[in-house]
């Protein structure tokens, strides 16, 4: 079922997206477009059928205030080549230029929001200041299409209270990201191994407790790791630490133990002297980090082991980077575990790339996008859905059934 088919005929509305266009920028250069590319297929099917297309979407962790280092300019300039007709963009989000910028589309045009996190709204913990919000953003609509598989686990104002206040559908992009992570959650085929990684620690440290029920080995790599090595008592030196969480990292060690779940951790890694400093890399024992370093991968031994644990895996889901990969110095243990999961399909076994890093990650360090089962756009989203956790942007969706557009 499209969003077209719920919400009926749009042609002359203007129809709300919500999109994750949460791209990785080297300045003001896209350097992976896989979350543009995969956020077309929705926004051209509700041009093509004629709607006045407003898309509103994120760019990184802004504080709630304009930061020209988060706009979305370059992001409006690819979307436009990827569709082939040009994407009007509005320098604010519900503004003067925002409203402009909707009255002036024609049928089958598309304009692009200024971030969305610009506003203190769209994040707030307070109900009533993201309703605030929600209602300036449903009032440059008729309808609203959630399309943004990305941020579904987030309450917030244009992904979670939009949806209450216009009739409003699913994307295509979010029903076939579902699809696909449903099958990881009813009946993963064993041995199932989870690998996590990345810089979002706090955000992934939680989804440990639940996978720790369903996955057989969990694997541990990128900024997560220091935690856990601090917990075991080794020194970390200046590596990404979340000292409260030490506590955390001590019960899932015991109770992966009790429980027979293996957690591998790696027993090397590479450091250097400061972030991204990859004249000073050098690899050494996980237990031996040098307290004026950093750690920025996995080391040599370390990649191997992970392989040699995903190399009988027939279900793997993956998010976060090994390292910094986005250097060569640090990209090795990313390269490694992408590596053995090209070789689960060929098991027989379904693997699944889930996170905007993650992906770019496996696109720019060369594989083939066919090699993996799935290449998911979200890595906290797909997390809590495989915990079995409620996502606020798909149940949301859910709780009206009078979505469709009148006349
Ligand atoms: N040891 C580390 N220290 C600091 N940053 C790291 C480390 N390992 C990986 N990273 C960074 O993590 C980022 C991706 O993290 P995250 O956003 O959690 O992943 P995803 O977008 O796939 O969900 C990458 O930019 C990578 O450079
Ligand atoms: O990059 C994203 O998620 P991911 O890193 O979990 O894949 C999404 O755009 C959500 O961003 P957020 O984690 O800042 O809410």
């Amino acid at each position: 079922m499209t969003a077209t088919d719920t919400l009926g005929d749009v042609r002359g509305k203007r129809v709300l997206v919500r999109s994750d266009l949460n791209v990785p920028l080297d300045g003001t250069t896209i350097t992976d477009d896989g979350r543009i590319r995969a956020s077309v297929p929705t926004i051209k099917a509700l041009a093509d059928a004629g709607a006045r297309v407003v898309v509103t979407a994120h760019l990184g962790r802004p504080k709630g205030a304009p930061e020209d280092r988060y706009s979305l300019a370059p992001v409006a300039a690819r979307l436009g080549e990827l569709l082939g007709a040009p994407v009007a963009f509005a320098t604010d989000t519900v503004g003067e230029s925002a409203q402009g910028v909707v009255a002036g589309l024609a049928d089958g045009q598309v304009a692009l929001l200024e971030n969305v996190r610009f506003n203190a709204g769209e994040t707030s913990k307070d109900d009533a200041e993201r309703g605030a919000f929600a209602d300036q953003l449903a009032a440059l609509a008729d309808a609203f299409v959630s399309d943004g598989f990305g941020v579904v686990h987030r309450k917030q104002a244009s992904v979670y209270d939009v949806a209450q206040r216009l009739p409003h559908a699913m994307g295509n992009l979010v029903a076939t990201e579902i699809d696909v992570l449903r099958r990881l959650t009813e009946t993963p085929e064993r041995p199932y191994v989870v690998v996590l990684g990345g810089s979002k620690v706090s955000d992934k440290l939680g989804v440990i407790d639940n996978l720790l029920g369903k996955a057989d080995k969990l694997l541990i790599g990128g900024g997560m790791v220091f935690t856990f090595l601090k917990a075991q008592g080794h020194e970390v030196g200046k590596s990404l630490l979340e000292e409260d969480q030490i506590p955390v990292c001590l019960e899932y060690l015991k109770r992966a133990a009790d429980t027979g779940v293996e957690i591998i951790l790696p027993t090397d890694i590479v450091v250097a002297d400061s972030f991204g400093d990859e004249a000073s890399a050098r690899v050494v024992a996980a237990d031996a980090i040098p307290a004026e370093s950093l750690g920025l991968d996995i080391g040599p031994e370390s990649g191997k082991a992970f392989a040699a644990a995903l190399a009988d895996a027939k279900t793997v889901f993956w998010n976060g980077p090994m390292g910094v990969f986005e250097q060569a110095a640090f990209a090795e243990g990313t390269r490694a575990v992408a590596e053995a999961l090209t070789k689960t399909g060929d098991l027989g076994g379904l693997s699944v790339v889930g996170g905007g890093d993650s992906a770019a990650a496996v696109r720019t360090l060369g594989f083939d996008e066919a090699a993996f089962g799935h290449i998911s756009t979200g890595g906290g989203a797909s997390l809590e859905y495989l915990e079995g956790k409620e996502l606020p942007g798909i149940t949301v969706l859910e709780a009206r059934t009078d979505s469709g557009l009148e006349g």
